[in-house]
């Protein structure tokens, strides 16, 4: 598949094709005897979608903590764009990384809209001062915001339901709701943790799609899944982690072939095409979707 991140669809964060993004060297996480991550060299670059798999406690979601300034790394170094990384989550946002996180952490009782617009606040100007006395700069800001916001819920099949509480939202729509919040600080590169955690095949599969139109946007995806067929199907370079260091990177195909990670993690080598239940399952709920269905305008 082709990336064109000079195209007019590019998203506002994107990066040039080639443009290492991510650069993580040598990082360890320790906690206290525990080392949870070691030595672990990571990069991404534009127009890549990279997957980080490994059993549980392998360390997978400590080193994305590490990546977006929830932790400190104990040893090594973060570099985004070329930059050191800064120790806060905040500060990381703004520089151009943004995530999801493995349970959904939307804000239940505001809108689908102003979850979205909750996700834009490391992009807009528009001070505290500005705010309370709403003159026509606070006004003009907040009109580009909610354009740009639901621009990002049509783009991941919400935008019908910009005006329903989050938490009325079924349970895959609240996934698409959170990472269109997280497009919404404008990333160059966007982290996902287990993005198709509790979903149906469909699901699953619409998440596939929305993935790679993140990609075509220019925008490098991180992703951590237990599904494999997801991760395959989905990563051009997928890093194995196993009790905290990398054992094997490599495509799709490398990694599903290579005996270590067969025995520390796959258990058994990886059938890539769909059994027949599952199959009929996704064709059966797609038969069912209406042409108004979320989600729809993402399909290729
Ligand atoms: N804040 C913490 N304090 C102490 N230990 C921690 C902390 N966070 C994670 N750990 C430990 O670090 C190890 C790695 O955990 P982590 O959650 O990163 O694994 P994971 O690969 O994401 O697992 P899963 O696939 O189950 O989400 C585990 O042994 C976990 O108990």
């Amino acid at each position: 598949m082709t990336t064109d991140t000079t195209t007019k669809d590019a998203a506002p964060g994107a990066t040039a094709p080639g443009e290492t993004v991510l650069d993580a060297r040598g990082v360890t996480m320790r906690f206290g005897g525990l080392t949870a991550v070691r030595n672990v060299d990571l990069q991404v670059n534009t127009g890549e979608i990279v997957g980080l798999i490994g059993p549980n406690g392998a360390g997978k979601t400590t080193f994305f903590n590490c990546l977006t300034g929830l932790y400190i790394p104990t040893e090594g170094e973060v570099r985004y764009k070329g930059q050191v990384l800064p120790p806060k989550s905040f500060k990381v946002t703004a520089a151009g990384i943004a995530r999801t996180f493995q349970n959904i952490r939307l804000f239940a009782n505001m809108t689908v809209l102003e979850n979205v617009l909750v996700g834009r606040h490391t992009r807009t100007k528009e001070g505290l001062w500005s705010a309370l006395l709403r003159g026509p700069g606070f006004h003009k800001a907040e009109a580009a915001s909610r354009e740009r916001a639901m621009e990002l819920l049509e783009f991941v099949g919400l935008a019908e339901k910009a005006d329903h509480l989050a938490r009325n939202l079924p349970y895959g729509e609240q996934r698409k709701l959170e990472i269109a919040r997280a497009l919404a600080s404008e990333p160059g590169l966007l982290l996902l943790d287990e993005p198709t955690a509790g979903m149906n095949p469909q699901e699953t599969r619409a998440t596939e799609e929305l993935v790679f139109a993140i990609r075509d946007k220019g925008i490098a995806v991180l992703v951590i899944e237990h599904d494999m067929r997801f991760i395959f199907n989905l990563c051009d370079r997928v890093a194995v982690l196993v009790q905290g260091e990398k054992l094997v990177e490599g495509d799709s195909a490398t990694v599903q072939g290579d005996e270590r990670v067969i025995a520390a993690y796959l258990g058994e080598p990886f059938e890539n095409a769909p059994g027949a239940e599952e199959v009929a399952e996704v064709e059966a709920a797609e038969a069912n979707t209406t042409d108004t269905a979320p989600g729809k305008e993402n399909d290729r």
